[in-house]
């Protein structure tokens, strides 16, 4: 790269419009869309669809909502001349749809693409010439006169040329191709020649399409183009004013919105901003950032999965996990301050008041995809996403100061394999450390138990296996049967904290219970899991794996013994 880039590129001039009002102004209503997948995101695959593709992806158009959409280039591609012809003369169209051709400004080419439409019920002719210095002088070696003359004269051809259809009604685009890189005169000059060519009025409208066929300047600039066309263009309330971005900067959809506030009407892209370099527009990111802002897109991606198969499928390019609202990872929060606040968001949420769970900024489940990816685990997280899931998919509810020591736990664990952790591997995690009859290994196992009634209280009768293999018998009186297994124990420890819930749903559903045993004089507590279908058996199993948790637990148990 050069150190003075200033020597070979040059900053894009402001627009002088000093009573700009875009900037003040909210977008409040969907604009009209055109999806070019077909046509521009086709051109800009390394094989083209061929025509099964392009008609699946034309029936997923359709099925989203797009009411109008550019078929291809038919005077260049026989493929896109016989797929419109056919749905055409076989009804393939839906009555409320129409559909885009697009022709450069050839006699020859205009013809073949009258040939390809003509018999419609509507149809958008699409004219396009790149009218910005570079092009004119480079490409076309002609002056602004010149150029002006090309599009009259073929806006005239294409006018005369379709008078012999009147059973279609015709509507013309034009796009002054690379707008964004002309001078604002000239674009006007060319627009307003196509305006009065066509001779747009009553029943006759015009589109005039603005590109950023390269984006070289910020999405302000943008808008300010599009608000000076927009209060010059001739006959302008018979005018449709669309746009066009690409992406090249990467800020397409930024342009759209502005040029939106601006004045634009209509938009064109692609699904998921397929497209020339980097992309046109995204419509669904536009779609559903309107959607977001309570404005209805009049756009159906309530199954965007299914539409990302769809676009996948057809154009052979992937979707990035992290593109807004469809990637795999946009609804997966890793870090631990993120997993925490979108577990007591949704804990919070009213299912019938506005969405405020932090850090996503769209329920997934309007756009058919389930909360199920929403907290993954690796050592960037903390304890709310480790306790969120072992909640939503084990059913344990762990208390705070549980959840705290878990994932100190899980910490460990993840830092040392330096991957992800599955919420199965969690609750194996989990399993090994808390749970009895699970967790194995130096520890008091629970063998029988019986209840007895006794003057002083709730008795109990323990059975229990210590860790050398000796089983014992121990009774202990208390207020209720964990009191009286601590008493069995005879081992100076305190119940801190006791809670049971139910695994899974129905009344055969096992009990989990969680038990927090404090030892005075020993640092923090300890806290064990057990489960059985009777609560006693699995609060005693809690109790003794806490109990084991002390370096110095079962070892008293056993001098005792001995
Ligand atoms: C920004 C965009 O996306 S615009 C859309 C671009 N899409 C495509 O080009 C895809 C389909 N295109 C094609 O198949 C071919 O380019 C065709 C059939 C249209 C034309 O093919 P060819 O006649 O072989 O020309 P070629 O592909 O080399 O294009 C360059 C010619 O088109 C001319 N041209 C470019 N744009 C236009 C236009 N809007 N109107 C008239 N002529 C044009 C160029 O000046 C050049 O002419 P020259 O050969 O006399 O110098
Ligand atoms: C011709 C126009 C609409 C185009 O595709 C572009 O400029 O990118």
């Amino acid at each position: 790269m050069l150190r003075n880039p200033q020597t070979k590129y040059r900053a894009f001039p402001c627009i002088d419009l000093p009573n700009r009002r875009w900037p003040s102004r909210r977008i409040a209503q969907a604009p009209v869309w055109l999806s070019t997948d077909l046509r521009d995101g086709n051109q800009a695959l390394f094989e083209p669809m061929n025509r099964q593709r392009k008609l699946h992806l034309f029936g997923e158009l359709v099925r989203l909502g797009f009411k109008e959409i550019e078929m291809g280039f038919p005077a260049a591609s026989r493929t896109d001349f016989e797929i419109i012809r056919q749905l055409i003369d076989e009804g393939g169209i839906p009555d409320d749809v129409t559909p885009m051709v697009m022709t450069q400004l050839r006699e020859d080419l205009i013809d073949e693409t009258v040939r390809a439409v003509a018999g419609a019920r509507r149809v958008i002719v699409h004219l396009y010439n790149a009218i910005a210095p570079v092009w004119r002088q480079v490409v076309f070696g002609l002056s602004v006169d010149e150029v002006e003359q090309l599009v009259v004269r073929h806006v005239q051809l294409l006018k005369d040329k379709v008078a012999a259809h009147p059973q279609t009604e015709w509507v013309l685009q034009y796009s002054p191709e690379t707008f964004c890189m002309a001078e604002l005169e000239v674009s006007l000059r060319m627009c307003n020649a196509a305006i009065r060519t066509w001779d747009a009025g009553p029943g006759r409208q015009i589109i005039i399409n603005l590109p950023t066929t390269v984006e070289v300047a910020t999405p302000n600039v943008f808008a300010d183009q599009i608000e000076w066309m927009h209060e010059r263009l001739e006959r302008r309330e018979h005018v449709v004013l669309s746009v066009h971005p690409h992406n090249d900067r990467g800020t397409g959809v930024a342009c759209a919105e502005q040029a939106l506030l601006a004045g634009a009407q209509r938009v064109e892209g692609c699904l998921f901003g397929n497209g020339e370099r980097s992309g046109n527009l995204d419509l669904v990111t536009l779609a559903l950032n309107l959607y977001t802002q309570g404005v209805d897109p009049r756009l159906d991606f309530s199954d965007i999965a299914g539409v990302a198969r769809v676009a996948e499928t057809c154009t052979g390019l992937p979707i990035h996990p992290r593109h807004p609202y469809v990637g795999d990872l946009v609804f997966t929060a890793f870090s631990g301050s993120h997993q925490d606040a979108i577990a007591k968001g949704f804990a919070a949420q009213d299912p019938e008041g506005f969405w405020e769970v932090p850090y996503l900024p769209i329920d997934p489940k309007d756009l058919g995809r389930t909360y199920d990816s929403i907290v993954r685990v690796n050592s960037q997280s903390g304890k709310g996403g480790i306790a969120y899931l072992l909640q939503r998919d084990h059913g344990v509810s762990m208390p705070r100061r549980m959840q705290v020591e878990f994932s100190a736990i899980v910490q460990k664990m993840a830092d040392s394999s330096e991957t992800e952790l599955a919420s199965t591997e969690l609750w194996e995690l989990f399993q090994r450390h808390y749970l009895a009859p699970a967790r194995a290994g130096g520890e008091l196992v629970y063998l029988g138990h019986q209840l007895f009634e006794d003057e002083a209280g709730q008795g109990v009768m323990l059975e229990i296996e210590l860790p050398n293999g000796s089983r014992q018998k121990l009774q202990g009186i208390g207020t209720g049967p964990i009191d009286a297994a601590v008493a069995a124990l005879g081992l100076p420890i305190r119940i801190d904290s006791y809670e049971e819930r139910s695994l899974g749903g129905g009344a055969a559903a096992d009990a989990l219970a969680l038990v927090e045993v404090a030892w005075p004089g020993e640092a923090g507590s300890r806290f064990g899991a057990g489960s059985h279908a009777n609560i006693v058996v699995a609060s005693i199993q809690a109790l003794l794996v806490a109990v084991s948790r002390f370096e110095h637990g079962p070892a008293q148990l056993l001098q005792r013994s001995s």
